[in-house]
């Protein structure tokens, strides 16, 4: 246990305290605009506030015959005043986003235009009173990095959960796209605000519920951009509710997690830091239909000897910069950190 809360104060101080990783981020003299925003993400931002830019028309749910009965027991999280109609999942005009471990994932979109997404459980292995408890202590949280949830609904055979729609994609489509498709290529800045912003999210999910609140399925798909383009972390809420095996083939999740009852906030560092690795080399760490296979990254990096073969595991796209190398391998070394309790080699062989 001591090796993994190990992991855990490095993350925290690799982000929350600004060393390491925030150095970094500082010392990235070549982005200014990164360096000009607040290092305090919460002071220029009233977590708060209404969200007047999502202005959905409550009394369209009273009119809605056909579900008012099943959506009477919506329940709107408090900050959250528009009311949405979601009648378009089931009416089928929603556009399926994907089919998950844990469900489906729909956007369906209001009459004026805006878009939400809803997420349907598909296992009913969580009473009724637990999952609202569980969607309490979710929806408490009000993080510029962790996705919201807006709304949920629970009856005796459905379990909703309704979150912001992140028009710009996952950052698994951002590095992964579509199968056939030329890569886009993804600066150097970009990577860096996604990780801050993931890790400041991961941070703030694990100071809840007494400090043990655990996200459980950290990965590229889960993970967004916020309005600022920093990694806003989403999807929290169905591994700490429902029992599922993950994929033996997902190399996302830390050795010990077969399925969701093995998570813990350890194992979401060592996920933090497969995503490192994984926005370092832009290769996969989990299948998903149409998509690259998927590359165990632990034992890539753990291939790498000294830093000067570092090189055969980053994105070539990163390393036509060569004066973001150094920086290149001080990220490395922050993600073999997060997920060395399986590499046994010694990290001062990269120093
Ligand atoms: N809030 C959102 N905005 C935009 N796209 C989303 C949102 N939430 C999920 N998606 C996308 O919908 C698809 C399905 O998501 P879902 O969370 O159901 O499955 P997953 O992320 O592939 O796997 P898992 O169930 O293990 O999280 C994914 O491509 C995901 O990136």
């Amino acid at each position: 246990m001591s090796a993994i809360y190990d992991n855990w104060e490095r993350l925290v101080a690799a982000v929350v305290k600004k060393q390491q990783l925030w150095q970094l981020f500082h010392d990235h003299s070549r982005s200014p605009s990164i360096l000009s925003e607040s290092s305090d993400f919460s002071s220029s931002f009233d977590l708060r506030s209404p969200l007047h830019d999502l202005a959905f028309d409550f009394a369209r749910f009273e009119s809605f015959s056909r579900s008012q009965k099943a959506f009477s027991k919506l329940v709107l999280i408090s900050d959250f005043c528009p009311v949405i109609d979601v009648k378009d999942v089931y009416l089928a005009s929603a556009e399926l986003l994907g089919r998950g471990t844990f469900g489906s994932a729909y956007a369906a979109e209001t009459d004026n235009g805006v878009r939400i997404v809803v997420k349907r459980l598909k296992s009913m292995g969580i009473s009724e009173e637990d999952f609202k408890c569980h969607m309490d202590i979710v929806g408490n949280i009000r993080h510029e990095n962790v996705a919201a949830l807006r709304a949920y609904y629970s009856s005796k055979d459905e379990r909703l959960m309704l979150y912001d729609y992140y028009s710009t994609g996952s950052v698994y489509a951002l590095l992964h796209g579509q199968t056939g498709q030329t890569q886009a290529p993804v600066n150097w800045e970009t990577r860096l605000k996604i990780l801050v912003g993931a890790a400041r999210g991961i941070a703030e999910i694990h100071t809840q519920n007494d400090g043990k609140l655990v996200h459980g399925n950290i990965k590229t798909s889960n993970v967004f951009l916020n309005h600022k383009q920093y990694g806003c972390v989403s999807d929290l809420g169905a591994t700490n509710m429902i029992e599922a095996t993950f994929m033996p083939t997902a190399h996302c999740y830390a050795p010990e997690v077969k399925n969701t009852k093995n998570v813990s906030q350890a194992s979401d560092v060592y996920s933090f830091g497969i995503l490192l690795l994984e926005l370092l080399t832009r290769k996969s760490t989990a299948h998903v239909p149409g998509g690259p296979e998927a590359v165990d990254l632990v034992k890539l990096v753990h291939s790498v000897e000294n830093r000067e073969r570092a090189d055969k595991v980053f994105d070539a796209d990163l390393l036509k910069h060569p004066t973001l190398r150094e920086q290149m391998v001080k990220m490395l070394q922050i993600g073999m950190r997060c997920v060395e309790k399986s590499i046994k080699r010694d990290l001062r062989c990269l120093k």
